[in-house]
């Protein structure tokens, strides 16, 4: 691949523009395929994507199109449709597609399957990455500081995208851990829903302390299950995500328990945004994924028992507070 290269994003929400953003200040061709026509429009007439990321400006060398053959000639694709549309996503690509960047953080609901399983399925051949780590996306197309995991089992294809994405404000950080670095970001974002009930319900910033540091010991034990590595989940990608989705009304799956600790209905509050709270989707898989391989997630257990409406947050914390004593 030459100095600068091409580089198609796939998804033109708020992540995937702030990623043309970092890709077009790395000095690459940027392209964005976006479903809407708003979308498209905004992005090459205001140079801005006024739906998914207002009061960004974005490079005035960005495209946006809604026609996959604009596509079918770049070097790299990044995937940013929400997960449980990356596999319909991914069925769309030009069959000349041969590098992918999964940039997007879920479990798809009907399979179980990590992003990465999806793509050995519908593309084999395919050269795969995974990017994902503490990236608000506002942040990061604002040009702030910002760190993630880039993995590949592809070492000198992992290591080739770190030099093609750093900018002096975009620090990827190479592992060849795909799993770890998939399960961190899915397993978080039902975490943070978490948070944000204890956050809605008032339940004070011990218990959010105490909430993030056993999520990190549930999202670690189903991290390993799956054969994920341990300093994987400790790093950018889970830990790091965790912290930062956990601790911010930024965030759309906090934002969405907050709403739940306020007694606010989970069907209610999803029907009304056209932003993604992946959380709210990963959750039910991620609890009968754990469950089938006899990791304990109560945390898990419990944003499904809000998010389905079978319980409250006074009966989910008085069952999370009665569990049998145990070493930490
Ligand atoms: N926003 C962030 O700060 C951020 C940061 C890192 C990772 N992510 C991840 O990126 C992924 C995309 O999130 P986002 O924030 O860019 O989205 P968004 O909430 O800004 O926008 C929603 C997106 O969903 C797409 N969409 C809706 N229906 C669809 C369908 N039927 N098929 C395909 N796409 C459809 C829309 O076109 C749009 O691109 C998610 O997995 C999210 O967890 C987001
Ligand atoms: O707004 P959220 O909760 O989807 O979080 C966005 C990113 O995943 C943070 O890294």
């Amino acid at each position: 691949m030459s100095e600068n290269i091409s580089i198609a994003i796939i998804g033109g929400g708020a992540w995937g523009t702030a990623l043309a953003s970092i890709a077009a200040s790395a000095g690459h061709d940027v392209i964005i395929w976006a479903r809407e026509d708003d979308v498209i429009t905004s992005i090459n007439k205001d140079h801005v994507n006024a739906i998914f990321l207002p009061n960004c400006p974005l490079d005035r060398g960005i495209k946006a199109t809604s026609n996959m053959d604009d596509v079918a000639h770049v070097d790299v694709v990044l995937m940013v449709a929400p997960a449980q549309f990356t596999r319909a996503t991914l069925k769309l690509l030009p069959a000349s597609i041969n590098n992918i960047v999964l940039c997007s953080k879920g479990i798809e609901a009907e399979t179980d399957d990590l992003l990465a399983d999806i793509v050995a399925q519908e593309r084999p051949e395919a050269k795969l990455a995974v990017l994902s780590g503490p990236t608000f996306a506002h942040e990061v197309a604002m040009g702030l500081p910002a760190a993630v995991t880039l993995a590949s089992k592809d070492a000198e294809f992992g290591e080739l995208l770190v030099q093609k994405l750093a900018t002096p404000k975009f620090r990827p950080y190479y592992s060849d851990d795909v799993t770890g670095a998939e399960i961190g970001g899915a397993v978080k974002n039902v975490l943070a829903v978490a948070c944000g009930v204890v956050d809605g319900a008032g339940l004070g910033l011990n218990a959010r302390a105490g909430l993030i540091a056993r999520g990190f010991a549930e999202m670690t034990r189903y991290g390993l299950a799956r054969g994920g590595r341990a300093e994987t989940l400790a790093g950018l990608s889970g830990l790091g995500d965790l912290v930062l989705t956990c601790s911010s009304e930024n965030s759309r799956n906090f934002s969405l328990g907050r709403g739940l600790g306020q007694g606010k209905s989970a069907a209610d509050m999803l029907s009304n945004r056209s932003s993604v709270a992946e959380g709210a989707f990963t959750a039910p898989v991620l609890q009968a994924s754990a469950k089938k391989l006899g990791v304990a997630m109560p945390i898990v257990d419990a944003v499904c028992a809000l998010l389905d409406g079978r319980s409250n947050v006074q009966h989910v914390v008085d069952a999370l507070m009665s569990r049998p004593l145990k070493a930490e």
